[in-house]
């Protein structure tokens, strides 16, 4: 796992985007995984702003979604459909078409779980995915105790998500969905690169556990030390409980800048 400390959330947010740039350089057509919540709104305005002044061409570009609310009304603002198509396909120029996700609308939420992940199959896998991280070390919506071997399917938010959540929902708890679909820890990690980005000292335990603890499902984002090419972008907040800080820093910087993430 590399871990790479930045000054800020806005730096964070720069280095992701250059990586997505350079993957549309190699695969015009990459499949991105895109996370919702606060975190990787820098990634998404610096990526639209470096398609907007011409340095990356993401016109051929797919986007696929991490996880979805179920139950919430089709078109409803906060569910993540309308939050990906709003943040991410919108402003880089795209249409719907490039565009998929989960139904979590679906009558039959177990079919819809699988129609995803043969979907995403399907489509030549994710070849990168972001990931933002939750207070309890969640990933996606895989709440601590999901199964590292888990594929997309239903879970039922603990009681902290939907608080962390509700300011998305006018601060009322009783509008946050109980349950909802996410891509599994192990569809996570068949993505060919996952980047997860975590900012602020809200994150700081989370992170600690997930870079220097035990892999344990208790601590779903620990699960990616079993992928070989997992990156974790941290602001110094962020990374303020990590005993290994001054080593991810003196390694990063004597990493060749051509080489990226
Ligand atoms: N399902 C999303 C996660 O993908 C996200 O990582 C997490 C943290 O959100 P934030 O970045 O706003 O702290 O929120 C939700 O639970």
């Amino acid at each position: 796992m590399e871990v790479v400390i930045v000054p800020d959330a806005k730096a964070g947010g720069e280095l992701i985007a250059g990586a997505i740039g350079a993957l549309l350089s190699r695969k015009p057509d990459a499949l991105l995984g895109v996370a919702t919540g606060s975190t990787p709104l820098p990634i998404y305005q610096a990526l639209t702003a470096k398609v907007r002044s011409g340095e990356v061409d993401a016109s051929r570009a797919r986007i696929c979604q991490l996880d979805e609310y179920v139950g919430l009304p089709a078109g409803h603002p906060e569910s993540y459909r309308s939050v990906v198509l709003r943040e991410v396909v919108e402003p880089l120029g795209l249409s719907e078409a490039s565009f998929m996700g989960p139904d979590g609308s679906a009558e039959d939420v177990q079919a819809a779980c699988e129609a995803y992940d043969k979907a995403l199959a399907a489509a030549g896998g994710v070849d990168l995915q972001l990931l933002g991280i939750g207070t309890d070390g969640h990933i996606g919506f895989n709440e601590p105790c999901s199964s590292l071997a888990s594929r997309t399917r239903i879970k039922t938010l603990t009681e902290q998500t939907r608080i962390d959540n509700a300011r998305f929902f006018d601060n009322d708890i009783s509008q946050v969905p109980h349950h909802v679909i996410t891509q599994g820890i192990g569809t996570i990690l068949e993505s060919r690169h996952p980047i997860l980005l975590a900012t602020g000292e809200g994150k700081a335990d989370a992170v600690a556990q997930t870079v220097e603890g035990p892999v344990a499902s208790f601590v779903p984002a620990s699960a990616l030390q079993l992928h070989p090419h997992a990156t974790v972008v941290v602001d110094e907040a962020a990374a303020s409980k990590l005993k290994l800080a001054d080593y991810f820093r003196a390694t990063y910087a004597a990493k060749p800048r051509w080489q990226g993430i």
